[in-house]
């Protein structure tokens, strides 16, 4: 019989379903050695956000077929590690929508009456009806980050009791956020005018620290901030220092940098700011929903069936996966390449299947192709099963064709994007049985394989010009790995695709725009 480790508190009904079709062994607050120490043993593992699953736990769990988080973080995953070592990743992406959106709305309302310090103030025996008053947000403006499934919700609420509804989503079309009642503003102009703003984003390298003291200069001194989301996303020290200097009026947590929260200046400050032990999944229909959801993933998985909501596995066939794989591979990386070039909201995705892809069963190639798209708006969270979703969630239109002609290569896929800031086109084809290569960009043709870290111009074909860049680039210490020119016409415009050994420091692509004959460049990490 199967054994599946239990590592955090999760509700009994998943257990239930769990032992039907294995040994369960509920075993919580285990420290990072004592987990490595017992996992070989077990062929699933499933948690909260309590256990840190690393790579050494990872690798240690030789037997393990499936991590299951029941909850929809999957970011105390090692998921690069667990997909490496061919361990599917379940999560239960709408389980607790609800409970966090509820807790969201429970905080910016006590976070305006002061209800804990009231609260706290009463029940020591005092009577203080002067220091508690508080705000209304009827009629007041709230900036929601990120209009995903939870920001939705809050939006939704929000709108009913009275607030104005600012969003800013770079990946949401202006007709969904318009059907929640939100106006899509920049960034920079939501912080300027929300009195309330709550965060309801992925923590990404992009928004680390996202509100810093530079972008907390920006907003009103009467502004409250609510995040439900991550921690990490605010800086804590600029926080705590926001409030304590009056630049803006308080905050409400529920999630931090580090958790537990060890000493932190946030506990010291007064009424104008609540933190709650990241509660946000906290009701007892959350967690039966994803302790259920969850555990029937780890059940089917355990008895060869696929997962519903696999973060990292396609829930195709095997035999239709063993045969695209490499293609898949291939959609994703161009997928994840024309998303960065064209940059910006994606509204239309072409997807031109050539020469042997061109026939019905490549379908899941236009999937592979979309959650290469969305990668940067959803990080691990999309996969192949939720990528047509979350695009036709996101207003994106998907337009396949199919030219069987076209026989440049065996089989050969196109890409082109259209967003807010342009369109963007690339190709690419395998080598040899999967060896990727790009063929054209933007409708010059080349033939460089795709690296983690590219740099792209488009500029004029004149003599020189790669001498410039290249100094340029070693100006910064940055090496090139290296470098080729597509162009139709000689002295004409042209595009360069270089592969550099590390990401570019910050402020190059600037300098490098500005390079005499460089129209435009772009950097991408794939
Ligand atoms: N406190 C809790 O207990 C709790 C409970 C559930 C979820 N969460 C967290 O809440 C957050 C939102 O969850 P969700 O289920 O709504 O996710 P979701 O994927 O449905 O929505 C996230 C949204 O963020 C947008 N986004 C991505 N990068 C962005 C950026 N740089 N700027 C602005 N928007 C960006 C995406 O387009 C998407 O619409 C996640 O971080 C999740 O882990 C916390
Ligand atoms: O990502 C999530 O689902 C939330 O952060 C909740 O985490 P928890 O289930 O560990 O409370």
């Amino acid at each position: 019989m199967s054994k599946v480790l239990v590592s955090d508190p999760i509700d009994q009904a998943g257990i239930d379903i769990l032992s039907q079709v294995a040994t369960v062994d509920v075993k919580t607050g285990l420290k990072p050695a004592e987990l490595v120490a017992i996992i070989g043993e077990y062929d699933a593992l499933m948690i909260r956000s309590g256990t840190r699953v690393t790579e050494e736990i990872i690798e240690a769990g030789t037997q393990l077929k499936i991590i299951g988080r029941a909850g929809v973080g999957v970011d105390n995953v090692d998921v690069p590690t667990a997909t490496r070592k061919g361990i599917v990743v379940v999560n239960s992406p709408e389980g607790n929508t609800i409970a966090a959106a509820e807790h969201t709305l429970a905080m910016m309302l006590s976070l305006s009456r002061h209800i804990p310090d009231a609260n706290a103030s009463l029940k020591k025996g005092e009577w203080d009806r002067k220091t508690f008053v508080g705000a209304e947000i009827y009629k007041k403006t709230l900036g929601v980050v990120g209009l995903g499934k939870i920001g939705s919700h809050v939006a939704h609420v929000a709108k009913a009791m009275g607030m104005k509804l600012l969003a800013y989503d770079p990946f949401i079309s202006t007709e969904r956020a318009e059907q929640i009642g939100c106006q899509l503003v920049d960034l920079d102009l939501l912080f300027q005018q929300a009195d309330y703003i709550t965060l309801h984003i992925p923590k990404t390298p992009e928004t680390t620290n996202l509100i810093n003291a530079k972008t907390l200069g920006k907003m009103k001194p009467t502004t409250r901030i609510i995040n439900c989301a991550r921690g990490g996303i605010i800086d804590e020290l600029a926080l705590a220092d926001a409030i304590k200097n009056g630049k803006i009026a308080g905050a409400a947590l529920d999630v931090f940098q580090s958790e537990p929260l060890g000493d932190s200046p946030l506990r010291s400050l007064g009424k104008e700011i609540i933190l709650t032990p990241h509660l946000g999944a906290s009701t007892t229909e959350a967690q039966v929903n994803v302790s259920i959801d969850v555990a029937e993933q780890i059940r089917d998985v355990l008895l060869g069936l696929p997962a519903r909501s696999a973060v990292n596995i396609p829930g195709l066939g095997p035999d239709i996966i063993e045969e695209l794989k490499p293609y898949m591979q291939l959609a994703e990386t161009l997928g994840n390449l024309v998303g960065q070039l064209a940059g910006g909201r994606i509204e239309t995705l072409n997807v031109k299947l050539q020469g042997d892809l061109a026939t019905n069963k490549s379908q899941p190639l236009v999937v592979a192709a979309l959650k290469g798209l969305l990668y940067q708006a959803l990080r691990e969270r999309v996969n192949y099963v939720n990528a047509t979703i979350e695009a036709k969630e996101r207003g994106i239109r998907v337009i396949e064709t199919r030219d069987a002609s076209a026989r440049d290569y065996a089989g050969s896929l196109h890409l082109e994007a259209t967003g807010t800031l342009g369109t963007h086109s690339v190709t690419g084809a395998l080598l040899g049985e999967k060896e990727i290569h790009l063929t054209d960009v933007d409708g010059f043709p080349i033939n460089v394989p795709p690296s983690k870290y590219m740099l792209f111009t488009l500029h004029r074909d004149m003599p020189g010009i790669i001498g410039k860049l290249g100094s340029l680039l070693g100006s910064f210490n940055v090496n090139i790995a290296s470098m080729q020119v597509g162009r139709k016409i000689v002295r004409g415009d042209a595009v360069m695709a270089l592969s550099i050994d590390d990401p570019l420091p910050d402020g190059i692509l600037e300098e490098i725009k500005q390079v005499s004959g460089i129209r435009d460049a772009y950097t991408v990490t794939l």
